[in-house]
Parts: structure tokens; sequence; C-alpha cells
């Protein structure tokens, strides 16, 4: 008895929530927008969940409704609705112009889990402010002050591409450059030398790995509970093992640089001096008084290094991968970047700096193509935080709503950048740049919501090339096949396959 009555009551709340579903799917209709095809329980993620990249579920989205003219397309997430928008100007509103309406990525942080509540995760008043106190740590002045710390792990990179020659071996460049990254990064934001170019296996590199791969039953929660809700109940975004590592290693080091007065040249030492002055000290010493009250507390610094940490690694080792690998299928392209970084050091008697790397115009363009063709955040999450009416249309985004900008639908848009498969860094010439909307290149996102580490990040891929370009000759090992897949294990863009390159010294 006790089990028919389960029954009729398992029954009864599946046919209910079935007939939820039905209802619910028909609200991005009722508004006039068109819609994919939602089935029950999974909405329009089946494809997601049966294994298909993100990118490439996007890529089809954008491509199969730009031509009809759609500025949006309503998607389903099991019963809840979300919007990928394509229109351009609908992007810019988003992202730039009304950006106060969408001014959150819409992902989980609280309190209790103390790695979360950083700059990428917070929103609203908190995160404006963070972001104020934030942004002096990125400006090329300070890029400038940093350089020698990204250059120095330079001779690791180009000696393990060495053995990979002298052993008359493929390299395997995408694992050298996520272990060149890692050093660099973990450097930079808290001046540790976590020797990944040495120790592939260390800590760090698995820290870095276990926090970027996606967990569908995770990303379903917190899509489906508030934040605060979640925290409170004791969630756990990331597992003990990361937490307590990640807490020891930065609460050490804050200690120990405060007892010793350690002075370095990294993002960790900037905060130190937020925390202590509430701005940062000038080169001559000095801290100038009104910039003063941009203190930060140890648990922002703890938060904010993780995300400088995640941020900051796979996203540049994947687009130096990926400018290598093109660079490998183009050698024109590759020959006349190496003539350029060979011009601009002699002009600089040799000497690798910060103003040489600068002075590189060509590299600009040819790491500015490469994120075009394979933008490492394809897609960017944006969660809308008012309600919302879409210019010139009834279309209302409620408060709430996800949003999603297809970065890598816009970067493949014939209309924006003609023949779009074809490496060409000549896009990114004065004059080709302006035929287009600006918003047509958006790698690092744009906005006041933009990349806060883009300089960095655009450094670290520059180095990597110009360091490698100089001394090695690229090309595709004879394993590397078409069609390369996306790898559905990390939240960045690479393929799933070795990215496998033969290399031959330049002299
Ligand atoms: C090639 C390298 C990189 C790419 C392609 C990249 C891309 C992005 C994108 C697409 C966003 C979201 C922007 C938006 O919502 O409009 C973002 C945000 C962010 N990135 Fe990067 N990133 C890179 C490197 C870095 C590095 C090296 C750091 C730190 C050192 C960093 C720190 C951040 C932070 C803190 C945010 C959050 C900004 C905010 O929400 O206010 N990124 N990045």
């Amino acid at each position: 008895m006790v089990l028919i009555i389960a029954l009729g009551v398992l029954l009864s709340t599946i046919l209910l929530y079935c007939a939820y579903s039905k209802w619910k799917f028909q609200y991005w209709a009722r508004q006039g927008v068109p819609q994919l095809n939602p089935r029950i329980f999974f909405g329009d993620t089946l494809p997601l969940v049966r294994g298909k990249p993100v990118q490439d579920f996007h890529l089809d989205i954008y491509q199969k409704f730009k031509p009809t003219g759609a500025k949006c397309v309503g998607m389903y997430n099991s019963h809840i609705p979300e919007l990928v928008a394509i229109d351009i100007n609908l992007l810019k509103d988003i992202i730039v112009k009304d950006y106060s309406s969408f001014a959150s990525h819409g992902l989980f942080y609280h309190e209790k889990n103390v790695l979360t509540p950083h700059v990428f995760n917070i929103e609203g008043q908190i995160w404006k402010e963070r972001r104020t106190k934030l942004t002096p740590l990125f400006t090329s002045a300070k890029m400038k002050q940093m350089f020698a710390t990204v250059a120095g792990k330079s001779p690791g990179l180009i000696r393990l591409v060495g053995l990979s020659v002298d052993a008359n071996k493929p390299a395997d460049i995408k694992e050298i450059l996520s272990r060149f990254t890692t050093d660099v990064i973990s450097e930079a934001a808290f001046g540790l030398d976590c020797k990944s170019l040495d120790e592939p296996d260390n800590m760090f590199r698995s820290i870095g790995r276990e926090a970027f791969k996606p967990n569908s039953i995770k990303l379903y929660i917190e899509n489906l509970f508030p934040s605060q809700f979640l925290g409170n109940i004791g969630y756990q975004a990331f597992s003990s093992r990361i937490v307590s590592y990640f807490s020891k290693v930065v609460n050490e080091t804050i200690q120990y640089r405060e007892k010793n007065n350690v002075q370095r040249n990294d993002f960790l030492q900037l905060m130190l001096q937020l925390k202590q002055h509430g701005s940062l000290v000038k080169e001559d010493g000095t801290v100038d008084v009104k910039e003063t009250g941009a203190y930060i507390t140890d648990k922002e610094i703890l938060s904010e290094s993780f995300v400088i940490f995640l941020a900051g690694h796979e996203t540049s080792s994947s687009a130096s991968t990926f400018a290598l690998f093109a660079l490998a299928q183009n050698p024109d392209i590759q020959d006349k970047l190496r003539t350029e970084i060979n011009e601009v050091l002699k002009r600089h008697d040799g000497k690798f700096g910060y103003d040489a790397i600068i002075e590189m115009e060509y590299l600009d363009k040819v790491v500015r193509e490469t994120l075009r063709k394979y933008p490492v955040a394809p897609v960017i999450p944006r969660r809308c935080t008012k309600d919302y009416k879409i210019r010139d249309t009834n279309i209302v985004i409620e408060k709430g709503t996800r949003i999603y900008i297809p970065v890598i639908g816009v970067h493949l848009d014939p209309e924006y950048y003609p023949d779009p498969d074809r490496f060409d860094p000549e896009r990114f010439s004065p004059e080709n740049k302006a035929i287009r909307p600006d918003i047509a290149w958006m790698p690092f996102g744009d906005g006041p919501r933009q990349c806060l580490g883009m300089r960095f990040g655009l450094l670290q891929t520059k180095v990597a090339l110009a360091s490698l370009l100089q001394e090695f000759k690229f090309t595709l090992n004879k394993a590397m096949k078409a069609p390369y897949t996306a790898d559905t294990g990390t939240f960045v863009y690479m393929f799933k396959q070795d990215v496998l390159l033969d290399a031959t010294r330049v002299n």
C-alpha cells in the first residue's frame, strides 16, 4: 500500500513537472523570441550533456540564427529560460552601453567559501569597489615592473623545447606552455617558484586542472539555487584539498613577508600595499594620500590571489599554444614574425625587455588574430541584474536571466572577418580594424567588466612566442590531423589532443 502511494506521488510529481516545463518552454515564444527545441528535463542542453563542446554548441546557434536577423535566441537550461545574444548592437548594449543591467557573471560565491568572493564572481557595489581597488595593479607601468618575472621563466621554456629537439621528438607544446604559464603566474601572483617546468605534476598544476574542470552537477546546482542559500547550507564549490592548500600557501606568504619586511615585484606585494596604506606605493617610495581608502583585507587578498592564479595561466598558455599551432601551418607568417623579433631586438642591443616586446607590432597582430580565431573564452556568461527592454523591440529580459555572449560566433562571422577560417594577422592593421565594429573583437570581453588581467595575459603570451621563435622554427608534426576537437574537460578553449610540433634550431 505504502509502495503504491509512493509510486502515485512520484508519478504525479513527474506529471506536474512535465506540465510545468511544457508551459515554461513557451516563455521565449510568448515574447516573440525565436527559440531552440527544448526537451523535458534537459531543456536545450542535451547536446552538452552528450559531450558537445560549449563553443561548438554556441557557434551552431549563432550561425543558424544570424542569417535570420534574430537579435537573440531563447534556450532552456533544464526548464530555466536563458538567452543567447546575437545582434552586434545588442551585444554592445549588454556589454558596454547598458552594462549596469548586466554587471554580473552570474557565478556562485559566498563568504564561507573563502576562495570564491573574488572580482570575477562578486556583483553590485562590492564588485565596483573591488575592481576600482585592483585596477592600479594592472597598469602598463606595473606590467613593466613585472616584466623580469615573466621573462625570467623563458630560459626554462626554451630548454624544454630544446630537449625535444635533441631527443629528435616532437615538442608537446600545449603541455610545455601550460607548465611555463603556471610557473609565471605563481611567481607573479605570490612570488612562489612552483617549478612546473622541472616537475610537471606539482600541486599548483593539479589545483589549476581541478578548479577549471567543469562539473555539470555542481554547475546545475549553482545555476538553480541562489549563492546565499547554497553557502548558508554548507555548499562547497571547491574540494577541501584545494581550499586548505591554497589558503595555507597565501596566508603563510603574507605572514612571512609582513614579519620579515620582504619586498617583491608581484601582485601579492601590491595587494599588501593596499592592505597597509589603502594605496599603492609610488616608485619614489611615497604614498599618494589623495588615493588612500582602497584598503583590502587578508581574506580579500586570498580570494583575489586565487582568481589571478586561475584566470592567469590556462588562458595565456592556450593563447600561446594556438598561436604556435597557427604559425606552424603558416610558415610565411612565422618567418615574417621572426624577422620582426630579430630586428627589434637588434635595435635594443639584443636586450629582451618590456619596451622591445611593446615595439613588436606584427607580434601584436599575430596574437590578436590568434585570439580572434581561437578565443580561449569562447562564450562569456552574464546575468541580468535589473529588468531590461531590448532596444526597438518589446522583448524584456527579466532580472536574473542568464545571458550568453557567443564570442566565437562573432569572431568567425564572415560579415566582420571575410574568409574567417584563414589565419591573417593583417586583419588587425589600422585600416582593417577601422572597417568593423570595435566589439567584433572581444576575447577579453569588453566594457567595465572587461578582463582585468588583459595586459598581463598579452604580455605572457608575447614573451613565450618571442622567446621561442628567436630560437626555433616550428612545423606541424605528422601526427597532427584535422578535425581538431575541443577539450570538454576544461572551461578554457583548447584542443583535446596533444599539440605536437616539430622544432628545429634557427641557427
Ligand atoms: C589570454 C589571456 C586571457 C584571456 C583571453 C582572458 C579572458 C577573460 C574574459 C573573457 C573575461 C570576462 C570579461 C567580461 O565579462 O567581459 C575575463 C575576466 C577576468 N580576467 Fe581574464 N583573460 C586572460 C588573462 C587573464 C590574466 C593573466 C589575469 C590575471 C592576471 C586575468 C584576470 C581576470 C579577472 C580578474 C577577470 C574578472 C574581471 C571582472 O569581472 O571585473 N585574466 N578574462
